[in-house]
């Protein structure tokens, strides 16, 4: 019924008179449509039968329930029949109707997870019963929907309305020791005891020892009326300043309003009828793909496909203590690796690890890291000057200034110092990792491993492999990528890699815009308005004016036919202003790092026209925003296609997340790719070809592009797909 997923329930009666239903559904026991018909029936079956006095619903292999099964969705959206379709069929018929209405009462048995329809199901059940480590939640609305077997009435009943909008909102679920303070569990149990207890609890509650509670009709933890109004006003003035292009949020709020204005019966009808709207739209299925796409990051043909396992790296070592080492450092040790940093001389030294110390100490200020844990977590990293203790590092990883043959001596001082087996990465973002190994004969354990700053806080990883790399060291890359909780991507070896290379164009069309006359504030405000942190000259800005000229002159050194050479950042530069440490970049700054735009601006601007010869056009000084959007982005999709043709990123997916995780590309338009495709490649090869004949090479689709284009295929159709259209 469009889920492909194998799951099924199991129904064990006790010689108590305990049905044990167990949902049964690796990896985490989602709710597919088999195990949704099989927990009905169970229970209907539990419920026939004279030997049963109450129920235990629970989750096999240490999971209660992942939610309902998110592969289901795409048959959903395409208007399949079937009784799943038909709103309300779950949450009214199954949740409120079979479980919670049933005469025999039922225990949740939570272990591992309950989130989504899995929290869902055991909110239906009479009492719930946790161990303190499950995590319970209602993430929907990362997936672009809302809950809908019943969480948006049923938690606000259970947790009041403040809580359960924070949990719904932010998606973040809540351990099950906080769930217990909350209300939302009733007791908290080791694993070992959790079936046992909720067995006796739900007899208990047959001998009238526990109270059997319906949580739809709970008021107790409900606001009165009147406040409960102004809270429901406050979360969608948030909703609608955090996330202007979303829909969902406000949905949500919709429904949780309605069960609290007109009942809870109302409510499940209202959450039925908008779950189908959220369902069905762009936003969710750009956010479903995100979701299966980041998963499949890490699954990558002819390496991951061999059955190699990853070796365990116990011990890693960084080689300078900069802004990007020491994050590497911080984002190591948070993640309990004991960590060398090696630095130059002890002033570099005592200023790197002051950097990492600084890194934990945020943590601390902000409470989400206790002085015992800071402790423990900066005891497991050694300062170093010399390669005395690189013996036995299982890993290296040099971070330092972008110079070749440095790093090259760097290299050829590991060959020499660190074990055979030992993994050789480098983070550069610009240099060839070939060259770095020229001076080796290590090649094949040579990896780059490009970390986004802050690199303790930005959740990518590029994993760059060369042709000679092995696959057992970008397995053993990949695993330690996601020990450290990054999301890896495994992109092949050039100018820029697949990141930083897709999104040079981001800036140079700005500028090339803004010679021709584009209002540069204009211009940041839109692409705001589409979704990313930032505009391209806030971010120029960011980055600092002298990573821009550096990293843009690879660029336009490797790339010259398609680059765009602008002077406007060289002369601002040259006056001074480097961005947002100087104060002074495309935007002034205040104490606050508050942005104003700077009326000095048109006099640098018409300095960087008079060099290039840029002509002002009538055009494009009023552009409307789909046109800034669209000639900002359409260069960095265009590029994104070469990288693609050229085999650097493995699958467009790769893409979608690498623009996502390393340049806050909005989630909800799917990623880069997928939003292109939603345009068609069609439509983009014909602006790009009408630009390119009127303001230069800059703009020229690609090959890949065209080749699509003419097909009428998508950009995100692997090689083979897209011919087979024809
Ligand atoms: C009507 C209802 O209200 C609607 C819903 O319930 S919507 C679903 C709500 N649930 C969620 O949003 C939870 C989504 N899942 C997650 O957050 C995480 O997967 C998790 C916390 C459950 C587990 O994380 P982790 O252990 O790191 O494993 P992770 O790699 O993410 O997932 C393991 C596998 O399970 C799959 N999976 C996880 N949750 C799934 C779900 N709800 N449905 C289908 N597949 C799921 C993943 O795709 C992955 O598959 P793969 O191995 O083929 O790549």
């Amino acid at each position: 019924m469009g889920s492909n997923a194998k799951g099924r329930v199991v129904l064990e009666v006790g010689a108590d008179g305990v049905a044990l239903i167990t949902i049964i559904n690796p990896p985490v026991n989602s709710l597919s449509f088999d195990v949704l018909t099989g927990l009905k029936t169970s229970y209907e079956r539990a419920l026939r039968r004279d030997d049963v006095k109450a129920i235990v619903v629970t989750g096999a292999n240490g999971r209660f329930s992942g939610g309902f099964d998110i592969n289901a969705f795409g048959g959903m959206q395409g208007g399949q029949p079937g009784e799943y379709s038909r709103p309300g069929y779950v949450s009214i018929e199954i949740v409120t109707d079979t479980l919670e209405a049933a005469k025999k009462p039922s225990v949740a048995a939570i272990d591992g997870l309950a989130l989504g329809g899995g929290l869902e199901i055991a909110m239906g059940c009479h009492a719930r019963i946790s161990t303190p480590s499950a995590q319970l939640g209602l993430p929907e609305l990362q997936l672009g929907v809302i809950p809908g077997f019943g969480g948006t009435q049923r938690l606000p009943r259970l947790v009041g309305l403040t809580k359960s909008l924070e949990m719904m909102l932010t998606s973040k679920a809540v351990k099950g020791d906080e769930a217990f303070k909350l209300g939302l569990v009733d007791a908290i149990v080791s694993p070992g005891e959790l079936v046992s207890t909720a067995r006796r609890w739900a007899l208990d509650i047959v001998e009238y020892k526990k109270p059997r509670v319906a949580s739809l009709y709970k008021t107790d933890k409900l606001e009165p009326l009147g406040e409960a109004r102004e809270i429901l006003k406050f979360a969608r003035a948030q909703a609608r300043k955090r996330a202007p292009n979303l829909k969902h949020p406000l949905l949500c709020i919709d429904a949780i309003e309605e069960g609290i204005v007109s009942g809870p019966r109302a409510g499940l009808l209202k959450e039925a009828v908008v779950f189908q709207e959220a369902l069905h739209s762009d936003t969710c299925k750009s956010l479903v793909h995100v979701f299966f796409s980041q998963r499949g990051t890490s699954k990558v043909p002819g390496v991951t496909d061999l059955g190699l396992v990853p070796r365990r790296v116990k011990k890693v070592a960084i080689i300078g203590g900069g802004l990007m080492g020491s994050g590497i450092a911080t984002a190591l040790i948070l993640s309990n690796y004991p960590v060398i940093l090696k630095e130059v001389n002890e002033k570099f030294l005592q200023a790197g690890i002051g950097r990492v110390r600084a890194n934990l100490q945020s943590r601390v200020k902000k409470g989400n890291m206790t002085q015992e844990k800071f402790e423990k977590t900066i005891s497991l990293l050694k300062g170093v000057l010399d390669y005395e203790s690189f013996k036995d590092v299982d890993l290296v990883i040099e971070a330092v200034v972008e110079n070749v043959s440095l790093k090259q001596q760097i290299f050829a001082d590991l060959e020499k110092y660190c074990p055979r087996h030992c993994i050789l990465a480098s983070n550069t973002s610009t240099i060839d990792l070939s060259l770095i190994g020229d001076k080796t004969k290590s090649q094949d354990r040579i990896i780059g491993a490009h970390f986004f700053s802050p690199a303790h806080v930005m959740p990518l990883l590029e994993i760059v492999r060369t042709k000679q790399t092995s696959p057992q060291v970008i397995v053993d890359l990949l695993d330690v990528g996601k020990r450290i909780k990054k999301t890896p991507i495994v992109v092949g070896n050039c100018t820029g890699f697949a990141v930083n290379r897709m999104f040079f164009p981001y800036t140079q069309s700005a500028l090339l815009l803004v010679e021709r006359g584009a209002n540069l504030y204009q211009i940041d405000k839109v692409i705001t308005q589409f979704g990313m942190p930032m505009g391209p000259f806030r971010l120029a800005d960011l980055v600092g004016f002298g990573v821009a000229i550096a990293t843009g002159t690879q660029f336009v050194l490797n790339f010259p036919e398609r680059t765009y050479k602008s002077m406007l950042i060289p002369l601002m530069q040259e006056d001074g202003r480097a961005g947002e440490t100087t104060k002074k970049g495309f935007y002034l700054y205040d104490d606050k790092r508050r942005a104003k735009p700077d009326p000095e601006l048109p006099k640098y601007i018409e300095k960087a026209r008079g060099i290039s010869g840029a002509a002002i056009d009538p055009k494009l000084a009023k552009l409307s925003e789909k046109d800034i959007v669209e000639m900002v982005f359409f260069p960095v999709v265009n590029e994104a296609c070469r990288v693609l043709a050229e085999g650097i990123a493995v699958k467009s997916a790769d893409l979608d997340i690498a623009a996502v995780m390393g340049m806050g590309f909005p989630p909800y338009r799917g990623g880069l790719i997928f939003w292109a495709d939603s345009l068609g490649s069609k439509y983009i090869y014909s602006r790009l070809d009408a630009w390119s004949k009127m303001y230069g090479e800059f703009y020229k689709p690609c090959a890949y592009l065209a080749e699509r284009a003419a097909k009428g295929a998508p950009l995100s159709a692997p090689v083979n797909q897209a011919k087979s259209r024809l």
